[in-house]
């Protein structure tokens, strides 16, 4: 078979496996193409996607493209084939999906599947003539990463020493303040950051926070007392939360951002200002905008430039990386987390995102029990979500007549000898499906004689002929 360069002209448009996760993860690819007529993935070197763990059948699963729709089907390898977690013979899949071959998970994505190419999940960068020409290297500086997350990062680098307002979008915990602080510090303004979190201040507030107020603005105003505004002065003021900023305070913040100056409370004169402002929100401003909460002509002047970050579940290439770097800021340089904890948090949703997966670390950190992180450093609600992984699909139980639900961690065959080779002399593993050759071989030796066959595999007959459906072969083939 030809061994082809791992991104070449005949892939289809961009579609293929991202690595997020394999104990052994220097010895893959970060990503790997797949083509529409339909792509291998196993141990053999020479399938398509070969994926290095001894955890995974020599052919084990096969992607194609079929009827305008993606398909993942387990080729009857021994360890099975995950999607989401759950054991799958044929289904659809779709962008983000995950897919489990042996002890490597990958993400599905549809498409740009070679800008993933270049980034290791440990944060490496590889140099590869194979790969296609990469964007010039920056560094990152607070922020970690895989491609998506370096993209937007790489958006707000290129712009951080114009003028240009930024609008900074994602849910809660995405990483909107660290982004912000990062663009000040590529930005080279020798004011200081200050964050102001617009949701925390009472609105009758806002103002006198904003801009300061001069002694007797109100009552109780015994001195001039400076406002954020002035103390970030040639620096940059981070906005948070901008969506629930009071109306009136909207209209004082435009027409600061317009001329440039502001006028305390109580005060007469104004006072020129060079800030540059960088705000962020989790909510929906066209929406806002839409109902008259949010002012159009703001958000025209915020929005000069604008990134939106996405959920952690969209990006979980990061998931590695941002464990050791988030181990490293809570005092441990030294992270190992287990092949279970790693599949439990890739397949958690994580509804807060990176400060959820900071919390753990933080308290794996200060129970301060070895480098490994393990499945008891995890979440209720993280340990809950993975009960039913490794279930079995519906449809599989029933073919296969098993209980549905017999796995919550698969346990997998680290090192096995050749596929299949113990089911010719013995019974299969739970959870297998013997590969079609060795159905054959067996079948052969038996002379078609399929409960001779059951009792090798340790199955019983109508299991056997279930198999030999599903491949197609006939008991007489193999008589006389
Ligand atoms: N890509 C990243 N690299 C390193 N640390 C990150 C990254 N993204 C988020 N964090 C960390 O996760 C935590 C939450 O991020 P941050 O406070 O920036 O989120 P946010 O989107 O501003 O949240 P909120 O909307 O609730 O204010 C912080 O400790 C931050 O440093």
């Amino acid at each position: 078979m030809q061994i082809r360069a791992p991104f070449s002209r005949q892939d289809s448009a961009g579609a293929g496996l991202v690595l997020l996760y394999a104990d052994n993860y220097e010895q893959f690819r970060p990503a790997y193409p797949v083509l529409e007529q339909g792509s291998v993935l196993g141990r053999d070197p020479t399938a398509d996607v070969s994926v290095p763990t001894r955890s995974a059948s020599r052919h084990h699963a096969r992607i194609e493209r079929r009827g305008g729709v993606w398909v993942l089907t387990d080729l009857g390898g021994r360890n099975g084939t995950l999607c989401n977690g759950e054991f799958v013979t044929e289904v659809p899949i779709a962008h983000l999906d995950q897919v489990r071959v042996g002890d490597a998970i990958f993400k599905f994505v549809e498409r740009d599947v070679e800008s993933y190419a270049r980034y290791r999940i440990d944060g490496a960068t590889l140099e590869a003539q194979e790969l296609p020409e990469g964007p010039p290297r920056f560094s990152m500086g607070r922020i970690v990463g895989g491609y998506q997350t370096r993209s937007l990062a790489r958006s707000l680098y290129e712009i951080a020493r114009s003028e240009l307002s930024v609008l900074i979008r994602g849910e809660s915990g995405t990483g909107k303040e660290i982004f912000a602080q990062q663009l000040h510090d590529w930005s080279g303004r020798r004011g200081p950051f200050l964050a102001v979190n617009c949701a925390a201040i009472p609105a009758a507030l806002v103002e006198g926070e904003l801009f300061g107020h001069r002694r007797g603005a109100f009552s109780g105003a015994d001195r001039d007392r400076a406002g954020i505004l002035r103390a970030a002065h040639e620096g940059t003021l981070f906005l948070d939360e901008i969506g629930d900023m009071p109306a009136e305070a909207q209209a004082k913040l435009l027409r600061v951002i317009q001329s440039k100056e502001f006028t305390p409370l109580g005060g007469t004169q104004s006072e020129r200002i060079d800030v540059r402002i960088v705000a962020a929100t989790h909510r929906d401003l066209d929406k806002l905008q839409q109902t008259g909460a949010f002012r159009a002509d703001l958000f025209g002047r915020l929005n000069e430039h604008s990134v939106t970050l996405p959920p952690l579940r969209e990006r979980k290439e990061d998931m590695f990386l941002l464990c050791t770097a988030l181990a490293a800021r809570h005092g441990r340089s030294e992270i190992r987390p287990s092949m279970v904890a790693m599949t439990a948090l890739l397949h958690h949703d994580f509804p807060y995102n990176v400060r959820e997966l900071e919390a753990l670390l933080k308290r794996w950190a200060a129970a301060d029990r070895g480098a490994e992180f393990g499945v008891q450093d995890l979440s209720d609600i993280i340990r809950d979500r993975m009960k039913t992984y490794g279930a079995r699909g519906a449809a599989l139980a029933s073919q296969l007549g098993e209980d549905s639900r017999a796995t919550v961690y698969p346990q997998y065959d680290e090192e096995p000898a050749e596929d299949g080779a113990s089911a010719p002399g013995g019974p299969l593993p739970p959870r297998t499906t013997p590969e079609e050759s060795v159905l054959r071989d067996l079948l052969a030796r038996h002379q078609g004689n399929v409960a001779a066959v059951a009792r090798v595999l340790g199955r019983d007959r109508v299991q056997v002929h279930r198999w030999m459906r599903r491949y197609n072969l006939k008991a007489d083939a193999f008589r006389g």
